[in-house]
């Protein structure tokens, strides 16, 4: 099954889901359909002009006035995702799903159950990173409008029931299932569509991890020990997701009481220093900017006042709304030096660094980068079965080694004392017939 978001292709074609991207924080997914075109206030973009193009590329425009206007195609990723998807709830940015996933130690074959699904921001990161996912979201829309979009996708096969039966290559199975009251379980014939589902065998969703993004993730915790959920011969991982430590107090104490261990609790704050320098400025400058302020304000008045009575004098009535530009400029306005240096900015400007200055060193934080500051509590659960360590068969295992390992010692030890046994027969072998050359040489 092809998705945008699990594999890589060059060129546009029409049928693909694309993001374009108009600036930094405006991107638009759209499906390139032949004939119709996509607007934008930089201008009018055919789809036919995108339809063959390399993915990556700039599409230029002329505007009617003569300007052009660009925009970028790009492929889907779980991050470009993320920027432009329509937000139906808070959403996990790319900084702490990347965190996630590391900590939850996910790979190609990993199966991973989720709940609840919201915006699907994270489902994308995990649907392009492991074998399967399973996801939960109890709300009507926001469930229906996920099935669509994973469909779209082409994480979800359109033409299967949304099972995990052998056959299924849907990457994501999303049921509509409140996880608190009725736990994760599915069954194999469950159209995951009907909430009709209690009464039938759960087949084995073997995950190897869990993620939990719900208002009271402490009441879904114990439904995880249900037969089939987790995968019990390794360890499982969890996360959960929550923005008060009201929350994460609540989360500990049931992951503690349902056996959950190495419970640790995160929080990622993205942020990006920027280093800058600022102009030491003294007490004097300021006093001085503040005297210039009252002594412009003070002529300020002065000249509308002397205005006022010119124009009053003249016969024209006014107020100092009304008066134009061009009335003011009659009067001189007071002289501001352009060649001096005013450390608020009035004088000639100043270029950051100037030896000629006194400058600190400063750091800035950029405001834009998104990192929700919900907290992560991690913690795992070892299985029994797989933490029992068998001390005979570790001392079999070890016997066993070490017998190959004296083995192989011995051989190759024999066969250095043979090759050295070799060596000195063709040197004496060597040596004897320099010597009778030699001989012969002298009887020569
Ligand atoms: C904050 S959103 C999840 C956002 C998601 N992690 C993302 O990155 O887009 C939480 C979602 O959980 C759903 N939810 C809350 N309680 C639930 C429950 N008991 N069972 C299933 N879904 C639930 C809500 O409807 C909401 O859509």
């Amino acid at each position: 099954m092809n998705s945008p978001f699990t594999s890589y292709k060059d060129t546009i074609q029409a049928g693909d889901l694309v993001l374009i991207w108009i600036s930094r924080d405006n991107i638009k997914p759209i499906t390139i359909t032949p004939n119709e075109n996509f607007n934008t206030r930089y201008g009018i973009f055919p789809h036919n002009d995108i339809i063959g193009k390399p993915y990556g590329s700039q599409i230029a425009t002329k505007t009617s006035n003569n300007k052009f206007g660009f925009i970028h195609i790009l492929q889907p990723t779980p991050e470009l995702w993320t920027l432009s998807l329509p937000h139906r709830t808070q959403i996990v940015y790319t900084f702490d799903a990347s965190y996630i996933l590391g900590r939850l130690d996910c790979g190609p074959t990993t199966r991973v159950l989720e709940a609840g699904t919201g915006s699907a921001s994270l489902s994308h990161s995990f649907a392009r990173s492991v074998g399967k996912l399973f996801t939960y979201e109890f709300h009507q829309v926001r469930y229906e409008q996920a099935l669509q979009e994973f469909k779209e996708h082409g994480l979800i096969a359109t033409n299967e029931k949304n099972v995990n039966n052998s056959t299924n290559s849907s990457r994501v199975v999303i049921t509509h299932r409140d996880v608190c009251k009725n736990g994760f379980q599915i069954n194999p014939l469950e159209d995951t569509t009907s909430l009709n589902e209690q009464s039938l065998p759960s087949l084995n969703l073997n995950a190897d991890c869990v993620f939990l993004d719900l208002p009271a993730p402490w009441e879904a915790i114990h439904h995880l020990d249900a037969p089939g959920v987790l995968n019990n011969h390794e360890q499982v991982n969890i996360c959960c997701f929550s923005p008060c430590i009201e929350q994460v107090d609540k989360t500990i104490e049931a992951l503690e009481k349902y056996g959950w261990t190495d419970i640790e609790m995160v929080e990622i704050q993205g942020k990006q220093f920027e280093s800058r320098r600022q102009m030491v400025r003294k007490l004097d400058d300021a006093l001085e900017r503040l005297r210039d302020l009252k002594r412009r304000k003070q002529e300020g008045a002065e000249r509308r006042k002397r205005l006022n009575e010119k124009l009053a004098s003249n016969g024209i009535a006014t107020t100092s709304t009304s008066t134009s530009t061009k009335e003011i400029d009659v009067e001189k306005r007071p002289y501001t030096s352009k060649i001096e240096f005013n450390p608020f900015g009035k004088g000639f400007r100043i270029k950051e660094g100037d030896p000629n200055y006194q400058w600190k060193q400063v750091s800035k934080i950029e405001s834009e980068i998104k990192s929700h500051t919900s907290y992560l509590t991690f913690a795992h659960k070892i299985f029994p079965e797989y933490n029992i360590r068998d001390e005979q068969l570790v001392t079999n295992l070890i016997t066993e080694a070490t017998n190959k390992l004296n083995t192989l010692g011995e051989k190759i030890s024999k066969r250095g004392i043979k090759k050295q046994q070799q060596q000195r027969r063709d040197e004496k072998v060597e040596s004897k017939k320099e010597n009778t050359v030699a001989v012969q040489e002298q009887n020569d």
